[in-house]
């Protein structure tokens, strides 16, 4: 893993502040009025039923779509105005085409490109990034050079993970990341995940098992259209804050 500066040079530490964001699909809003703050080093659980708006808060921060109201920063700077690579993101498997002619090694480079920019070439660095998020996510060796096409839906999964980690970004948002995945696998994400928020990154993913929740997470997020709540996962995944939750059907 790189050395990524997740702090200022005063010491300040790198913070999402999220306030006030509205989404809508044309004129129909799913997020309504979200506001929070989390930062580098935590491991946040976007937590809330079917259609609750947890991918769309995720794609909001990633900036893959456009908020009608309200502003995300990281350290400070609106999120469309920052610099590639510093968001990293793992889409839902299902919006994947995995029909594209690729492999395993040739989706996990492109976790790269973000970095190369117009000018810089695949270098050594680059190299060794892949390498290391090929074998985290055991997809290296004779199934690196795989077409995405011929693997199982847990490999699949953790192709687009390795993807994620090689790009070695500060924010990594993940979609349902668990999903797909055999115990073991399951095992070695949260590891992983505990790992990256080891690092000073910040993690944030949308999560169903609620049992697993308190063990990988730090923080949870609870949304259902509107934020419900959002703190330390003990006193935030409450019975009283759950049922607020999902008992809202979309
Ligand atoms: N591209 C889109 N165009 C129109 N509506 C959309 C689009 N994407 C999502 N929606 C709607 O927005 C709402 C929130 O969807 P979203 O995928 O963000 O929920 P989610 O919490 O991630 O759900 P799930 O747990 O099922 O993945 C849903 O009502 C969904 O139908």
């Amino acid at each position: 893993m790189s050395n990524c500066k997740h702090q200022h040079e005063d010491g300040q530490t790198h913070q999402l502040d999220v306030e006030g964001v509205c989404v809508s699909y044309r004129k129909n809003r799913v997020l309504e009025d979200i506001s929070f703050s989390t930062r580098c080093g935590n491991c946040l659980a976007l937590v809330g039923p079917n259609g609750a708006g947890k991918s769309t808060l995720l794609k909001a921060i990633a900036g893959l779509v456009k908020r009608s109201h309200g502003s995300i920063r990281w350290s400070g700077e609106d999120n469309m105005k920052c610099r590639g690579g510093e968001f990293a993101y793992l889409p839902q498997f299902e919006e994947v085409s995995w029909d594209f002619p690729i492999t395993v090694r040739g989706v996990v480079e492109m976790g790269r490109y973000p970095q190369l920019g117009p000018w810089r070439k695949f270098g050594e660095q680059d190299s060794a990034a892949v390498n290391s998020a090929l074998e985290m996510m055991e997809m290296d060796g004779e199934l690196a050079n795989r077409q995405i096409n011929e693997l199982s839906g847990g490999q699949k999964q953790r192709v687009f993970i390795a993807r994620a980690v090689a790009q070695q970004a500060h924010v990594l948002l993940l979609d349902e990341p668990f999903t797909g995945l055999d115990r073991n696998h399951m095992a070695n994400l949260a590891r992983l995940l505990r790992m990256l928020a080891g690092e000073n990154r910040l993690v944030i993913a949308s999560h169903h098992d609620l049992n697993s929740a308190h063990e990988i997470f730090d923080e949870a997020l609870l949304l259902n259209r509107t934020m419900i709540a959002q703190g330390p996962c003990a006193s935030t995944l409450t019975e009283e804050n759950l049922d607020r939750t999902f008992s809202k059907d979309n």
